[in-house]
């Protein structure tokens, strides 16, 4: 397999617009496994925390620390996205990770999500360097805008924090700012294919809506910090956040025997710790 790299104006382009998508960064087979594991996983199902938005529609997702061995870890430690992030964070230190969700928007019961910037949360955990912060979303299903896809206001990550409060159990970005953003820029719907992988500044504003049609929007997001960005209060990631990642070839998703997540290895988040909903 040849090794993956991003251009210059690929990274140009993420500096600008804070945001840079990759079409077909897995190919059709990666994503049919981890689609296959996804669906039966039960210690995912066991472990979701339903979000509801503003109007009581619900959100599920499942959020985890560690990135392991299951076939989420093998990508979200994958040489081609460790690699990517590198070239795209500020700084020089190891790339590390500080956590991993499923998105499961079920066919017209998925929720919206508020505008709002990671940063908005990730803020109250006391990290320092929002430049050196990103998510990274892989559409394991297309997403549109049909099935509530994410919606980005490109240039935003370039204003800095924007204050958050709260939108229903949502945390939002204050409403005059996002105003003043969408006066000042355009909106994206950003439209990904099953294998697309999105890139995204951890203070680019983004949201989503619901999910009206008969298909799922399923991600998976992993969140990518460098080391030398110590989450002065973050306990819930038990030192991951500055833990150099562990990288695998990229072959591995497809090469190694792989199955779902386990409670012993993944460390979950449980609803009741997780600042951002509180
Ligand atoms: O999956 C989505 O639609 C957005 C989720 C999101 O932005 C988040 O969990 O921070
Ligand atoms: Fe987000």
């Amino acid at each position: 397999m040849t090794s993956f790299s991003l251009t210059p104006d690929q990274i140009r382009q993420y500096h600008q617009d804070g945001y840079l998508i990759v079409p077909g960064l897995l190919t059709a087979d990666e994503i049919a496994r981890l689609y296959t594991v996804a669906v039966d996983d039960q210690a995912v199902s066991r472990n979701a925390i339903n979000v509801n938005d503003r109007t009581g529609k619900r959100s599920k997702l499942s959020l985890w620390y560690k990135p392991g061995n299951d076939i989420y870890g093998l990508l979200t430690r994958s040489r081609r996205l460790v690699d990517s992030v590198d070239a795209l964070l500020d700084g020089t230190a190891p790339v590390c990770h500080f956590h991993s969700k499923l998105m499961q928007k079920e066919p017209r019961v998925g929720g919206a999500w508020e505008w709002h910037q990671d940063y908005g949360y990730w803020y109250k955990n006391e990290f320092l360097f929002p430049d050196q912060m990103m998510s990274v979303m892989l559409a394991i299903t297309d997403a549109n805008r049909e099935n509530g896809c994410l919606q980005v206001i490109p240039g935003t990550h370039k204003m800095g924090r924007v204050e958050h409060g709260f939108a229903g159990e949502q945390v939002g970005a204050s409403q005059r700012y996002v105003d003043l953003a969408l006066k000042t820029m355009p909106l994206v719907y950003v439209t990904l294919k099953a294998g697309d992988v999105l890139f995204f500044h951890s203070n680019i504003l983004h949201r989503s809506e619901a999910n009206l049609s008969d298909r799922a929007r399923w991600s998976l997001i992993s969140c990518y910090n460098r080391q030398s960005n110590p989450g002065y209060n973050e306990v819930a990631s038990a030192g991951a956040c500055i833990t150099p990642i562990d990288v695998v070839p990229d072959d591995a998703l497809l090469t190694r025997e792989a199955g779902g997540l386990t409670e012993a290895e993944a460390n979950f988040l449980a609803k009741e710790d997780d600042l951002a909903l509180k």
